[in-house]
C-alpha cells in the first residue's frame, strides 16, 4: 500500500484532506479544508449542525465532487485515481441497509458475495469486534437500533479497509448504545490498525473516543486539537474557585497584589470568587488573602472541558 508520511512525522497518514472546498451556486460549504488521519488512530470532525460534516464527508469518499483541493486515501488521489482510493474504505454515510427478513449472517454474505476475497472466517472475525457473533443468527428486523449500526460497521470492516468513516455513528442510540459504539469503534482502530474518522456534534462524546478532533465551523477549519492537548494547555494556568468568608474584601485584595499571572478575578455568588493563574502562585494569594482578613472555606480547581474550549473556539470564529 502506498502510503504518505505526515508532516507532524506521528506515524502514517492513511487519510489526507488538502485544502478541500466545496461550492454550490455562490455558496461555500467547505473552504479549503486540510487535516489528515494516521494508522489506529481515531479523529473527530466535530462541528455545530450545519458546519459542513456530512458535505466534507461525501467528498471524501467520492459521493460528491470537490470544486478545489484533493483528498489522497492511501496514496491515491481521490480526484485521479478514484477507484484504488476508495478500495481502501470502508463507510457509513447514512444508515446502513439491510434485509430485515434475513438473518445477520445472511446479509453479510450477501454483501460478501459482492466484494472481492471476503470468506467465511473474515465474516465472524468482523461481527466478533462489534460484539455480534451471538445474534448473526436473528432476522435483522429484531436487531436494536445499535445492532443494526454495529452490523454496517461488521460489514464496512469485510474488505479490510485502511480507513473506517462513519457520519454520526451513534444518532439516536441510548446512553448503553453509544458507550457500546465507543468501546467498539476503539478496540476496532487497535486491533484491526484502521484510521477512523467520525463526525458528531456531540462533544462529550468525542473526548471519550477520540484523540484529536478536527473543529469546523462554517466549513471552515477552526482547530485541529488533540485532546490531551486540551488538558496539557490548562495545566499552565489553573482555574480556582474560592469560596470565601467575603467575596468584596477578597476581591480588593487580589486586585492589590502584585502576582503577574493572575487574572481574571470574577465574584461568582454570595461566597464564591474566580480566578485564573499559575498553578505555583496558588500558596502566594491564600497567604495573602488569609493575612488580609479572608476566611477560605474551599478551593476548587475548574477545569475547562472539551465543550468550553469548543464553545470558545466557534465563538472565535464567528466573530473573526
Ligand atoms: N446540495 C446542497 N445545496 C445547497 N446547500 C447545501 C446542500 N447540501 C448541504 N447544504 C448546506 O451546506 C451546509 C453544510 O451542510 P452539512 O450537511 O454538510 O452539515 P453538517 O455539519 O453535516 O450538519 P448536520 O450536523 O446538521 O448534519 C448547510 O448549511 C446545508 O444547509
Amino acid at each position: 500500500m502506498n502510503t504518505v508520511k505526515n508532516t507532524q512525522g506521528q506515524g502514517t497518514a492513511v487519510l489526507q484532506l488538502n485544502g478541500v472546498t466545496k461550492r454550490i451556486g455562490s455558496k461555500t460549504l467547505v473552504n479549503g479544508l486540510s487535516f489528515e488521519v494516521t494508522k489506529g488512530e481515531i479523529v473527530g470532525l466535530l462541528g455545530p449542525n450545519g458546519a459542513g460534516k456530512t458535505t466534507t464527508i461525501r467528498m471524501i469518499v467520492g459521493l460528491i465532487s470537490m470544486s478545489e483541493g484533493d483528498v489522497h486515501i492511501g496514496g491515491h488521489s481521490v480526484r485521479t485515481d478514484f477507484e484504488r482510493a476508495i478500495k481502501h474504505v470502508g463507510g457509513i454515510i447514512e444508515n446502513p441497509e439491510f434485509y430485515p427478513y434475513m438473518t445477520g449472517m445472511d446479509n453479510l454474505k450477501q454483501y460478501a458475495r459482492m466484494s472481492e476475497g471476503v470468506t467465511e472466517a473474515r465474516i465472524h472475525e468482523v461481527t466478533k469486534l462489534v460484539g455480534l457473533q451471538n445474534a448473526l443468527d436473528k432476522r435483522v428486523k429484531a436487531y436494536s437500533l445499535g445492532m443494526r449500526q454495529r452490523l454496517g460497521i461488521a460489514q464496512a470492516l469485510l474488505h479490510r479497509p485502511s480507513v473506517l468513516i462513519l457520519d454520526e455513528p451513534t444518532n439516536g442510540l441510548d446512553p448503553a448504545g453509544i458507550r457500546e459504539m465507543r468501546d467498539y469503534m476503539k478496540s476496532i482502530a487497535q486491533k484491526e490498525g484502521i484510521a477512523i474518522l467520525v463526525s458528531s456534534h456531540l462533544l462529550s462524546e468525542m473526548e471519550l473516543m477520540c484523540s484529536r478532533v478536527v473543529v469546523i465551523q462554517e466549513g471552515k477549519l477552526v482547530t485541529v486539537r488533540s485532546i490531551g492537548g486540551v488538558q496539557e494547555q490548562d495545566s499552565t494556568l489553573v482555574s480556582l474557585a474560592l469560596q470565601v468568608s467575603d467575596t468584596e474584601l477578597a476581591r480588593r485584595v487580589l486586585k492589590g497584589l502584585q502576582v503577574e499571572s493572575l487574572q481574571g478575578i470574577e465574584e461568582a455568588g454570595a461566597d464564591r470568587i474566580t480566578l485564573s493563574l499559575r498553578h505555583e502562585d496558588t500558596p502566594g494569594i491564600v497567604a495573602a488573602l488569609t493575612a488580609g482578613g479572608v476566611g477560605i472555606y474551599r478551593i476548587e480547581e475548574q477545569k475547562a472541558t472539551l465543550e468550553d474550549e469548543f464553545l470558545k473556539w466557534t465563538e472565535g470564529n464567528r466573530i473573526a
